[in-house]
């Protein structure tokens, strides 16, 4: 049996060898649940950036020389490897992020999912053969690796939201290098000793920790990088637009969610009830496709209050270790802060708190989940991502007003509602402003489905058969007879 301990490493992974950053300064990685610092992380910039840039670049061209079926093998054996470690990958996670175990071990299924999904997708790279316009030529259209990948990832969910590029990119044939949050580095580095024990070679999935604005500013402008793949904020991917225009990258954006649920006259409410459990409280309301705002049909409205409230104070708050918890801490300070003020703008313009509302007695970052009543748009938690475990709710009359309500903000990442009546599904489902919609379920990520944003919330789809295309160019072939 291996030992789990190879799993936690102090030194980024760069052309296959474990570094310390080139002045030797690290930073702390700290367990949300205790503040206890779990490990340090090395504190690196754009020279180590830069080297791992070359490095990526050399390593590109034997691994896009091989078949898909070799990149396939490879990537195999780094599913079975992370699979076979989910017990100890899970634990690593929870004391860096903080979301309970069994969230945590449910995040390295779907982080390795889409590991093995494009394994199989890079064998599906087809090209075209085009019909002639001039007899005296042939015409074909190629598709070939993007080039070189940047990547940089968010803290919310440590390993899918690296495997959901890193996949993808290595399926194509391109070498990626990723800098991951700096709050939730352990499972990024974890994830690249099981990389080494697969066999992938060094070079093309380097991990550079450290300093955001200094890597990112690397990766923006080296024009060796010929594509940013960023999940995070709408802030900063609009940052990492305007600094990678200058070299033109091709960009894949997972931004920011403030996604709405609909419930309305005809819904199932205990159906309803159980989906905004699900959507809101995931990860402690951490998730860019939680539930930011809820907009129940009147007739239903006082029914459904009631009953979320009720299945929301049931809710164990905990460490993440700990047996059935459910809620663990947010992820620092600044995430209470924010919670504390939405639920104060909205207290103060007339909101009603329906259970939870204050910091939870164990103290730390840890929040009582909370209902409010008698929310209206004008409140900041309508208007913001409040990222927290908070579920605000609004009452409507018609479904003309909950759908003009819905669609009143510049993002469109998720969005979920609760109808019987197929013409009701359809015309919401239809006219609701989000990339991805849950009708009658509050849970729709999956590695075999597009996922991903309009308007503010982002660019292109991960994950599904369309996940590859962002890291594959099309080459068109004319060629005289
Ligand atoms: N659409 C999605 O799939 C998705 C998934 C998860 C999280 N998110 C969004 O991410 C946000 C929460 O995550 P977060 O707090 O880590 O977001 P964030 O934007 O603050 O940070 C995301 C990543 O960008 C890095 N970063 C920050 N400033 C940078 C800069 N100037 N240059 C380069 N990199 C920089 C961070 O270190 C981190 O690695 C929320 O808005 C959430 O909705 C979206
Ligand atoms: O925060 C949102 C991530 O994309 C997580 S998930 O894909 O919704 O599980």
């Amino acid at each position: 049996m291996s030992d789990p301990a190879r799993l936690l490493r102090h030194q980024a992974y760069i052309d296959g060898r474990w570094i310390d950053a080139d002045d030797g300064s690290t930073f702390e990685v700290t367990d949300p649940a205790t503040g206890e610092v779990l490990a340090t992380a090395p504190k690196m910039g754009a020279a180590e950036t830069r080297r791992a840039i070359v490095a990526a670049e050399a390593a590109m061209k034997p691994w896009a020389a091989k078949t898909a079926s070799e990149r396939a093998r490879i990537l195999r054996r780094w599913f079975d490897l992370m699979m076979s470690e989910q017990d100890a990958l899970g634990r690593l996670l929870t004391r860096e992020q903080g979301k309970s175990l069994t969230e945590a071990k449910g995040e390295i299924a779907y982080a390795a999912s889409f590991i093995e999904w494009f394994a199989e997708e890079g064998k599906r790279t087809y090209g075209e053969v085009i019909p002639t316009y001039d007899a005296t030529k042939r015409l074909i259209a190629i598709r070939q690796p993007v080039g070189v990948v940047g990547a940089i990832t968010p803290w919310n969910f440590p390993a899918a939201m690296i495997t959901r590029k890193v996949g993808p990119a290595l399926a194509a044939g391109c070498a990626v290098v990723l800098k991951p949050a700096s709050q939730t580095p352990l499972s990024a580095l974890a994830l690249a000793v099981l990389a080494e024990e697969a066999g992938l070679p060094p070079g093309l999935f380097n991990v550079v920790t450290g300093s955001a604005s200094d890597i990112g500013g690397e990766l923006t402008s080296n024009p060796t990088v010929r594509k940013i793949s960023f999940t995070g904020s709408t802030e900063i991917g609009r940052t990492l637009m305007r600094q990678s225009a200058e070299t033109i990258k091709k960009m894949s954006l997972e931004l920011g969610g403030n996604a709405p649920f609909l419930v309305f006259d005809d819904a199932d409410i205990d159906a309803a009830v159980a989906g905004a459990v699900a959507s809101k409280f995931r990860n402690s309301g951490q998730t860019c496709v939680c539930t930011n705002r809820f907009y129940v049909q009147s007739s239903v409205h006082d029914e459904f209050v009631a009953r979320l409230a009720q299945a929301t104070a049931a809710l164990k708050v905990g460490a993440g270790l700990e047996d059935g918890v459910q809620i663990g801490p947010l992820i620092d300070a600044k995430a209470v802060k924010k919670v504390e003020e939405h639920i104060a703008d909205a207290t103060a313009k007339g909101a009603k708190v329906e259970t939870g509302g204050q910091r939870h007695a164990l103290g730390g970052t840890f929040f009582q989940p909370t209902v409010l009543s008698g929310v209206t748009s004008d409140m900041l938690i309508c208007k913001e991502e409040t990222f927290g475990p908070v579920a605000p709710v609004v009452r409507f009359e018609t479904e003309e007003e909950a759908l003009r309500l819905a669609n009143a903000t510049e993002f469109g990442l998720a969005g979920y509602f609760y109808a019987r009546d197929m013409g009701r599904v359809w015309r919401v489902a239809e006219a609701m402003e989000t990339g991805m919609i849950g009708v009658n379920t509050g849970l729709i990520s999956t590695e075999v489905a597009p996922f991903g944003g309009i308007k503010q919330s982002g660019l292109g789809r991960e994950g599904s058969r369309h996940g590859i295309e962002d890291y594959l160019e099309l080459k068109y072939v004319c060629m005289g007879l």
